[in-house]
C-alpha cells in the first residue's frame, strides 16, 4: 500500500496485523519527515498511529462519528481521509489545517483547538442518534489531560446517568503538554498499575460472556464478585462507579490488544470508556524520550538531531515577563505563579524549578486557575496567573464573578495575545479586549517593547485589584539595556510622535508599523501624532478631550476585534463628549481568522504598512479639503 494513494479508510478492513503493522511505520516516518518541514504537534500524533488506524477499521467513518479531543493529534486520521498529499501545507496560511476542519472533509465531524469538549459533543450526537432512531457509534478520543478539563467530567457525569450509549476512548500517555499532573492522573496511574486486577475482571468477564444463556440470576452474582474485586484490588473505579463501563487498559501500540478491546467495546450497549496506554512521540527518539513537553508541537526541526530550526537572538516574550515576575517574587513571598497546564508555554518552568511550593500548574482547569487565584488574593497573597488570551475565554465568568466583582489583586498576565499564525481560527488572541474591558475594575495594558513591560509589571504588583497584561507569542525586541522610560502612570497614554495633519493611535507591536507610516509621512512633510494607548482601559481620557477639541482625526490601528476594541471605546468617547472628530479603525472585522504566518495574515487582515499608509493619506487630503 502505498500511503499517498490512500483516499479513504475502507482498505483497511481486510488488513491483517503484520500490514497494519507496516502501514504504521510508512505512516511514522512520512509524519517525521513532513513535520521537520512544517512543524505540528508531532509528539501527539507519533502517540497515536496505532490506535487512530485500529479506530478506522473498527468503525464506519463517516457514518460512525469519530471525534478528537483538542484536535491536535487528528493527522493520521487526515492521512486515512485522504489529504496525506497535503501536508506540505499543514498549518500554512490556505493551507490544511493542524485540528480537524469540516470543510476539509465528511470525516471530520467536529472541530476543536480547545480541549475537553469532545464527550459533551459525543453526547449530543448521540442522544440525536437515538432520537432519530438511527444506529451509528459515536466515538470521542480524550487524552488524559483533556479529561482533567472541567467540560470533561461535567459530560462524564451527565452521560454515566444518562447511560448514553458511546464509545469513550481514553489515550492515556501520562502527558498534558508537559508531564500530566492531579489526582485523575494519579488514578490513572493506579489502575495502569493494576493490570493483574484488570486482567484478571476481564478474563472473568469474558469467561462468563461465553457460557450460553447466563440467567438473570448468574448475572447478579457475577455482578457482585466483579465487585469485590473492584474493590479488592483497585482504590477506586471511578468510571464504572459513575456507570461507564471500563475497559482496559489497552496497550495502543498493539493492535491484537486494541482489536480485542473495540470489539468488546462495540458490543456493549451502554456508555464504555475503553483506556488505552500509549507513549507520546512514539518511534521517534527526540520526542519518544521528552519528558518537558517540547515535542508536544513545534516548528521546523532536523531529523537527525531534533535540533529546532529557526531560533531567534531575543528571548520570548513568555519567558521575558516570566522571568520577571520571577524577579518580583525573589522579594515578596506573597507573589505566587498559577498556570493551567501550560508551564512550557507560559514558561513558568524556571519559576517551578525556583519555588516549588509557590508555583501551581493545576492542568487543563482554566475556570478552576482564575478561582484558585481569586481565593489566593482574597486571602492575602499576590497571584500570577499565566493564561493564553484564546484559553481566558473559558473562564469568563470566574473573571467576571470571582475576580473582578471582588476588586482582587490578581495579576493576569494574557500570553499569545493578538494573531498566533499556525493554530489558527480557534487559538487567536483576538478576543480578549473585547470581552475584558466591560468589567468595571480590571486595568488592561499591552507594552511597546519590553522595557515598557517591566514598568507595567512593577505597576501590576503595587495595584490593588486585578490587573492584566496582554503580551504576544514570539519574541521580545531586544531593546538595550540601558533605554529608561519616564515613570509610568496608570491610564496615561504616550505620545511616540509629535503632529497635527492626524492621530494615529494603537497599542502593542503594531506601533512599530504605525511609527514607520508616520516616518513615511515625516518624509512627504507631515507629521503624524502617534499615540501608545498602552492602558487599553482605563482610557486616557484626558488625552482624548485634547484631541477632541483639535477636533483632529484619529485612525485607531488594533490587531484585536474591532467590536469592542480601542477604536469603538475611543469612538464611544467622542460621542459621549459630543466631539465630532473622524474616526477610522484598522482592525479584525467580525469573522474568524484563520491559521496561516502572522504577517500573512496580518496583510490580509490590512493592517499592513500599505493599509494604513493608505488610510491615513485618505484621512489627511479629506481634513485638507474639508478645512
Ligand atoms: C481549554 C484548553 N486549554 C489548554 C489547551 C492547550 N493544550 C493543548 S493540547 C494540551 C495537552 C492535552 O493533553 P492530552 O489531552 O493528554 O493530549 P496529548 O497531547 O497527550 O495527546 C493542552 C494543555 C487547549 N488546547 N485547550
Ligand atoms: C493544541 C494546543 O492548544 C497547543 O498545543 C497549542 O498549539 C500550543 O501553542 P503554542 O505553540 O503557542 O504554545
Ligand atoms: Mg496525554
Amino acid at each position: 500500500m502505498n500511503i499517498h494513494e490512500i483516499t479513504n479508510p475502507d482498505f483497511l478492513e481486510d488488513m491483517n496485523t503484520e500490514q497494519l503493522e507496516k502501514l504504521s511505520a510508512d505512516i511514522r516516518a512520512f509524519l517525521i519527515e513532513s513535520c521537520s518541514k512544517t512543524g505540528g504537534h508531532i509528539g501527539a500524533n507519533l502517540g497515536v498511529v496505532e490506535l487512530t488506524i485500529a479506530l478506522h477499521k473498527h468503525f464506519n467513518s463517516p457514518e460512525d462519528k469519530i471525534l478528537f479531543d483538542v484536535g491536535h493529534q487528528a493527522y493520521i486520521h487526515k492521512i486515512l481521509t485522504g489529504r496525506i498529499n497535503e501536508f506540505d501545507t499543514l498549518r500554512q496560511y490556505k493551507g490544511l489545517c493542524g485540528f480537524p476542519k469540516m470543510r476539509e472533509s465528511e470525516h471530520d465531524v467536529w472541530e476543536a483547538g480547545h480541549s475537553s469538549t469532545s464527550l459533551s459533543a459525543a453526547m449530543g450526537m448521540a442522544l440525536a442518534r437515538d432520537i432519530k432512531k438511527e444506529d451509528h457509534y459515536v466515538v470521542p478520543i480524550i487524552g488524559d489531560g483533556a479529561l482533567t478539563g472541567g467540560m470533561a467530567l461535567e459530560a462524564l457525569n451527565n452521560i454515566g446517568s444518562e447511560r448514553t450509549p458511546m464509545i469513550i476512548i481514553l489515550n492515556d500517555n501520562e502527558m498534558s503538554i508537559a508531564p500530566n499532573v492531579g489526582a485523575m492522573h494519579n488514578m490513572l496511574g493506579r489502575i495502569r498499575s493494576n493490570v493483574s486486577y484488570n486482567r484478571a475482571k476481564y478474563d472473568f468477564e469474558e469467561m462468563i460472556e461465553n457460557v450460553p444463556q447466563v440467567g438473570a440470576k448468574l448475572r447478579d452474582i457475577v455482578d457482585r464478585v466483579k465487585d469485590s474485586f473492584k474493590y479488592l484490588f483497585v482504590e477506586g473505579v471511578f468510571f464504572e462507579e459513575l456507570g461507564i463501563k471500563y475497559l482496559g487498559p489497552v496497550d495502543g501500540h498493539d493492535y491484537e490488544e486494541l482489536d480485542t478491546a473495540l470489539k468488546n467495546a462495540k458490543d456493549f450497549k451502554g456508555p464504555v470508556l475503553v483506556h488505552v496506554v500509549t507513549k507520546k512521540g512514539k518511534g521517534y527518539t527526540h520526542a519518544e524520550t521528552d519528558e518537558i513537553g517540547t515535542w508536544h508541537g513545534l516548528g521546523p526541526y532536523k531529523i537527525e538531531t531534533g535540533e529546532v530550526l529557526g531560533g531567534k537572538s531575543t528571548v520570548s516574550w513568555s519567558e521575558f515577563v516570566s522571568n520577571t515576575v520571577l524577579s518580583h517574587a525573589h522579594e515578596d513571598e506573597r507573589i505566587v505563579a498559577v498556570t493551567p497546564a501550560m508551564p512550557v508555554g507560559s514558561k513558568l518552568t524556571n519559576f517551578a524549578r525556583t519555588y516549588p511550593e509557590r508555583f501551581f500548574d493545576v492542568g487543563i482547569a482554566e475556570q478552576h486557575a482564575i478561582t484558585m487565584s481569586a481565593g489566593l488574593a482574597a486571602a492575602g497573597m499576590k497571584p500570577y496567573l499565566a493564561i493564553y488570551s484564546t484559553f481566558l475565554q473559558r473562564g469568563y465568568d470566574q473573571l467576571l464573578h470571582d475576580v473582578d466583582r471582588q476588586n482582587l489583586n490578581v495579576f493576569i498576565g494574557i500570553d499569545r495575545s493578538g494573531l498566533v499564525g499556525a493554530d489558527g481560527e480557534t487559538h487567536q488572541g483576538i478576543f480578549d479586549i473585547s470581552f475584558i474591558t466591560p468589567l468595571p475594575n480590571m486595568v488592561l495594558m499591552m507594552p511597546k517593547d519590553e522595557r515598557e513591560a517591566s514598568q507595567m509589571i512593577e505597576l501590576a504588583f503595587n495595584h490593588d485589584g486585578p490587573i492584566a497584561l496582554r503580551y504576544p507569542r514570539g519574541n521580545v525586541n531586544g531593546i538595550d539595556d540601558e533605554v529608561t522610560y519616564p515613570p509610568l502612570e496608570l491610564g496615561k497614554w504616550e505620545n511616540i510622535s509629535e503632529g497635527d495633519a492626524l492621530t494615529i493611535v494603537s497599542f502593542g507591536p503594531t506601533l512599530e508599523l504605525v511609527q514607520d507610516v508616520a516616518d513615511a509621512f515625516k518624509k512627504e512633510n507631515i507629521n503624524i501624532n502617534v499615540v501608545n494607548a498602552r492602558f487599553i482601559k482605563p482610557i486616557d481620557e484626558s488625552m482624548l478631550h485634547e484631541l477632541g477639541q483639535k477636533n483632529q482625526p484619529i485612525l485607531v490601528v488594533e490587531e484585536s476585534m474591532l467590536e469592542g476594541g480601542l477604536g469603538s471605546m475611543i469612538g464611544s468617547f467622542m460621542l459621549d463628549n459630543n466631539y465630532k472628530n473622524s474616526i477610522e479603525r484598522i482592525g479584525i472585522g467580525n469573522e474568524y481568522i484563520e491559521h496561516g504566518n502572522v504577517n500573512e495574515l496580518l496583510d490580509d487582515i490590512g493592517i499592513s504598512f500599505d493599509n494604513i499608509y493608505a488610510k491615513a493619506k485618505e484621512m489627511v487630503n479629506q481634513d485638507n479639503e474639508e478645512n
